[in-house]
């Protein structure tokens, strides 16, 4: 069993080691602290996420999905796997040098996510029309595709940069 695919009781410690050849990414030294909803609680029982840079850097997390992402009995809320998608896909683009925001995500939900299992999701910036980034993703663990998603990113404009 690789530690992708390991299950954890609530408040044991989860593994969220990512592969050989990927680098940590920090976050909020990018986007700030303001991104407390998924990646606030990194000991909490709702959502525990890493993310991680690949060599040709491209982002990737684990995340594992607590007792608190509970939708369908056993299984991630739909809710809980767009906010990680929501999150992750915009923060490709973050990532990838675009100071955006997400204005369209479309997810297809391909398969029930059991809670307290890590899982990877992994992104693509796909294009790049003007202010329009579009970042492709996929939540799987193994061969099992969770979810996958589009999500169009567009530049903030000057003015309203904090
Ligand atoms: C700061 C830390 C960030 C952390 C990392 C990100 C992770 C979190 C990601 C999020 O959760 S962000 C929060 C959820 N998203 C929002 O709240 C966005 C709400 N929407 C807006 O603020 C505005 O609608 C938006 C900034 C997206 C666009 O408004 P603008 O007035 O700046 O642009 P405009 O409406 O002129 O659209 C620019 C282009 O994008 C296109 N566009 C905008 N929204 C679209 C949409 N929803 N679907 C398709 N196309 C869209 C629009 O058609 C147009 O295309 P063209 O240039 O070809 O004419």
């Amino acid at each position: 069993m690789t530690a992708s695919s390991e299950e954890h009781a609530a408040g044991a410690a989860v593994d969220l080691s990512g592969a050989p050849d990927w680098t940590l990414f920090d976050a909020p030294s990018l986007v700030g602290d303001s991104l407390r909803f998924v990646s606030g609680q990194p000991d909490g029982d709702r959502f525990r996420v890493r993310y991680f840079r690949d060599a040709e850097q491209h982002l990737h997390a684990r995340i594992w999905f607590g007792p608190e992402t509970e939708g369908p009995p056993g299984h991630a809320h739909g809710g809980a796997v767009a906010a990680v998608m929501d999150e992750g896909l915009g923060l490709a683009a973050w990532a990838a040098g675009y100071a955006i925001v997400v204005g369209n995500l479309n997810i297809s939900f391909r398969a029930m996510l059991p809670i307290q299992k890590v899982v990877t999701l992994e992104s693509r910036v796909v294009s790049v029309e003007g202010r329009k980034i579009m970042v492709h993703g996929r939540l799987f663990c193994g061969d099992t595709l969770f979810a996958e998603g589009q999500c169009l990113c567009i530049t903030i404009k000057k003015e309203n940069q904090s």
